[in-house]
């Protein structure tokens, strides 16, 4: 097996009191992108920049790309996007851009990353004059600008357009055909299924979770309809095969699960018609990687 990009064994990281990673192990494959998961304060910052070299764990062992996280051998290795800060306020997009990429031995041309991420008719707009979009954009920039073997992106689309989401997506999707290692956060459920390889779900500093995003969705398919809140389940529930299960939730969202097959659709929507109710949206699908994030972490907020 090749050696992973990024391995954490037993990963402990505290602030004070508290404790924010809580022996997590997980290694992200080399030339494969690795979306890691989890509700806010889950430890996803704090893990990620840990391998970056920018926080100190308090225990456990960290190798990216073989090495302990701060060995400056990596610098040039290694792109980083933070979540935010890095760049000086006053600082010109295009001088950032051909600064970073002099401490790169073959960097990507500064105007064409410009060009590629949008942001060329800002080219000489200082950061702090730029929108957080932008901000977001050129940090993106800076982080693949040196041609890394491994990349870093803490939340790579938060707070983007959605045309600047698809800039974003296809980039790591280049970035993975010439195989670079992606190892990325994110909220957006919808991203994780589109982009990762391999997704690591964490809740309390621990993983909970991980595998392909086929491989935690499994292949089984629920019905789903929405119709009026509070439809009396139970019923529903008795005229349908022993083993299935049947939830509302949110309200007005129902999904029935089970042998998922003509008999049980016809069961419901027969139920459906006795009972007065139009059964909008109606549709078989596999359960997303949303539900068995929420399954597996809760609804409560953190
Ligand atoms: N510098 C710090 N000092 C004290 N506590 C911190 C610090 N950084 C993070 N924490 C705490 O550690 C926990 C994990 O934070 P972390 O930023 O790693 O989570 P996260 O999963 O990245 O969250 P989010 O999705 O909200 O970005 C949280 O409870 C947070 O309040």
């Amino acid at each position: 097996m090749d050696s992973p990009a990024v391995e954490l064994i037993d990963l402990v990281k505290r602030y004070g009191g508290a404790t924010a990673v809580d022996g997590l192990s997980m290694r992200a494959a080399a030339g494969a992108v690795t979306a890691v998961l989890g509700p806010n304060g889950a430890g996803k910052t704090s893990t990620i920049e840990i391998c970056e070299g920018f926080r100190r764990a308090d225990s456990g062992t960290v190798r990216v790309l073989g090495e302990p996280p701060a060995t400056p051998a990596l610098r040039p290795r290694v792109g980083v996007m933070l979540q935010a800060g890095g760049v000086p306020p006053a600082m010109r997009c295009a001088e950032w851009l051909r600064l970073v990429s002099r401490f790169h031995a073959h960097p990507l041309d500064p105007p064409a990353l410009l060009a590629r991420l949008g942001l060329a008719e800002h080219a000489r707009t200082p950061f702090r004059r730029l929108s957080g979009g932008q901000q977001q954009r050129l940090s993106l920039a800076a982080a693949v600008i040196g041609r890394p073997e491994l990349v870093f992106l803490d939340e790579p689309t938060a707070g983007l357009d959605p045309q600047a989401r698809h800039a974003c997506w296809d980039l790591v999707g280049e970035l993975r055909a010439a195989g670079v290692s992606v190892v990325l956060t994110t909220h957006h459920m919808d991203e994780a299924e589109r982009l990762a390889d391999q997704v690591v779900i964490i809740d309390r500093g621990r993983v909970v979770a991980e595998g392909s995003p086929a491989s935690l969705t499994g292949a089984e398919r629920q019905l789903r309809f929405r119709a009026r809140p509070g439809l009396a389940l139970e019923e529903l529930l008795n005229a349908l095969p022993v083993g299935s299960v049947a939830k509302e939730s949110p309200a007005g969202h129902y999904i029935i699960e089970g042998q998922v097959d003509p008999g049980l659709l016809a069961t419901v929507t027969a139920w459906c018609a006795a009972e007065g109710v139009t059964a909008d949206d109606l549709r078989i699908e596999r359960r997303t990687l949303e539900d068995v994030f929420l399954e597996l972490t809760g609804r409560e907020l953190r």
